[in-house]
């Protein structure tokens, strides 16, 4: 294992917050004969252990002070720990100032996003930013060439035995564990970044609103998945370190692990049914379109309706319930193949039917969609956008401005809204057409708005057992029809009314159209592409 680089570990620096694993390595610097230098309650925890400790306030001859901010930020610390024994300079240097140099620096850092997690205030928050820790942890892992730096307790076994054969680790072995190290307080101050840009805007009089030159964020590892979307695909989850309770952080209630196309399905399922804050809803969702979409009385009123739009594509689907999933609602789940049900809960008898079929991944998430940015990766880049959310302006039926036909009748109205509301969670180019607080027919994903509208009439009227359930229906589009084509398609199979962004520069001629045809038509004045 070792080399002519190698450097056996005669002294040691340990300050750790969590003391989880010391032992395996109190163990080895006891039997090797280790020098060890250590901080507060390190120091304590490791003599306890048997171990011969120097305090660190020995070495740097000043008292811990200002609760625990200054502990080891002190040269006799840190030239001892960035000398590079390599380098003759450096070596007769400290000798002359009479530092001793560290072989190994063990560090891990407090536990910040712990801290943001519990719900701590901003005063308890600040004070578990490490300063000391990433500093100790930088110096080593700059002078790799001489010191071994450990961030991570896993590495704790493996260094106690290096300590105690005496081998120590080879140049290349310290330098992996160096850009380990430096990988460690990046995410770790990425973290702070993301909790502190959160709140620490930008003031006016420093001219306001606007982001940072680098995006940086932390991303914790929380899984590597079985394969991506396709099998020859690597895949991981990785999760936001400073939040909990939300989608990615799902308690899987039952079934086999989630896939990377379960988790791409189920999220926008789950954002599906957030769009609908006032109501219950139930989505059924395939490939990243909802196949059906439903608020109803009850949350097995709503599913029955969602899973009625198009019971053939529902076959292997995601469900997102934005309620409680009752035993109703299960007894009919139960019946149909499902791949995942997301929901906040389950009555307990309706949890223990699901948990019967055992390749349902049954997801509970007790928070509605919490992420406001939405990252897409690019070739050499990455696109960050704000989560398209409802706008009061437009979104809000109060808002919109009749350009054809009757103001419509609450009935009427109210089926728009649900239909503007769903028309979000469909790929462009979306044409949804809902009736009786539900869709019935969907056209998503096509490149022109033309034959969206086909589709949606289509499905409607195909996947329906004969029944025209176009005739008295609305429809939404998430943009602007450029032509008049499309609508017609929808007028001519019945709808009675539409909403639609506007703002084609045809629109005057959609609007006549729309006249033409007797129907009632909204304009948003915002629009919902989905891509
Ligand atoms: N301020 C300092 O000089 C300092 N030096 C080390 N620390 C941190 O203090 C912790 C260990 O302290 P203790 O052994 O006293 O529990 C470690 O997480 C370490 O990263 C420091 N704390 C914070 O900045």
């Amino acid at each position: 294992m070792s080399d002519s680089t190698s450097r056996p570990i005669k002294r040691a620096l340990v300050s750790v917050f969590h003391k989880e694993g010391l032992e395996v390595l109190a163990q080895a610097f006891v039997k090797a004969n280790t020098e060890v230098v250590s901080t507060g309650s390190t120091a304590k925890f490791l003599a306890n252990l048997g171990v011969n400790v120097t305090p660190a306030e020995e070495v740097t001859g000043f008292p811990e002070c200002l609760e625990g901010r200054v502990k080891t930020l002190h040269p006799h610390i840190h030239a001892g720990i960035l000398a590079d024994m390599t380098n003759p300079d450096h070596a007769s240097q400290i000798k002359q100032l009479g530092i001793k140099p560290f072989d190994a620096v063990v560090v891990n850092l407090y536990p910040f996003a712990d801290t943001v997690r519990s719900g701590a205030n901003e005063a308890e928050t600040i004070e578990k930013i490490d300063i000391g820790g990433p500093t100790m942890v930088r110096a080593a892992a700059k002078n790799a060439a001489t010191v071994a730096i450990i961030t991570d307790p896993d590495d704790y076994s493996i260094l106690a035995d290096r300590i105690i054969t005496g081998e120590g680790f080879t140049l290349s072995e310290r330098r992996y564990l160096a850009a380990k190290a430096f990988a460690h307080t990046a995410a770790y101050d990425a973290t702070i970044i993301e909790w502190a840009s959160q709140r620490w805007t930008k003031p006016q009089s420093l001219g306001g609103k606007d982001s940072f030159d680098t995006y940086t964020r932390a991303w914790d590892k929380a899984q590597t998945l079985r394969y991506g979307e396709n099998s020859h695909q690597n895949a991981t989850l990785y999760i936001d370190p400073l939040t909990h309770d939300d989608f990615a952080h799902a308690e899987l209630l039952g079934g086999k692990p989630m896939s990377y196309n379960n988790y791409v399905d189920a999220d926008s399922a789950w954002r599906s049914v957030w769009d609908f804050k006032n109501d219950i809803a139930v989505a059924v969702v395939k490939h990243s379109n909802p196949c059906g979409l439903a608020i109803g009385t009850t949350v097995a009123e709503a599913h029955k309706k969602a899973h009625a739009c198009d019971p053939m594509s529902a076959y292997g689907g995601v469900i997102a319930a934005n309620t409680t999933v009752s035993l109703e609602m299960a007894e009919t789940v139960k019946h149909i193949f499902t791949e995942v049900i997301v929901a906040p809960d389950y009555e307990p008898e309706a949890l223990k039917l699901l948990q019967t079929k055992k390749n349902l991944r049954i997801l509970k998430v007790p928070t509605a969609p919490v992420t406001h940015e939405q990252i897409r990766a690019i070739d050499g880049g990455l696109l960050v956008q704000d989560m398209d959310v409802f706008q009061s302006s437009g979104d809000d039926s109060h808002n919109w401005t009749l350009v054809a036909g009757e103001a419509a009748d609450e009935a009427t109205l109210k089926d728009l809204e649900f239909a503007w509301r769903a028309v979000r969670s469909v790929k462009s180019n979306a044409i949804l057409i809902a009736h009786d607080g539900a869709t019935v027919g969907i056209g998503m994903g096509q490149v022109n708005r033309v034959d969206s509208s086909h589709l949606a009439v289509d499905r409607a009227n195909t996947l329906a057992d004969g029944a025209n359930r176009t005739r008295g229906a609305v429809a939404a589009s998430d943009a602007f029809f450029p032509f008049a084509d499309g609508m017609k398609i929808l007028t001519d199979a019945g709808v009675k009314a539409i909403v639609h962004p506007g703002g084609s520069i045809r629109d005057e001629e959609v609007f006549a159209a729309a006249q033409e045809a007797g129907i009632t038509m909204y304009v948003t004045g915002t629009r919902h592409f989905f891509h």
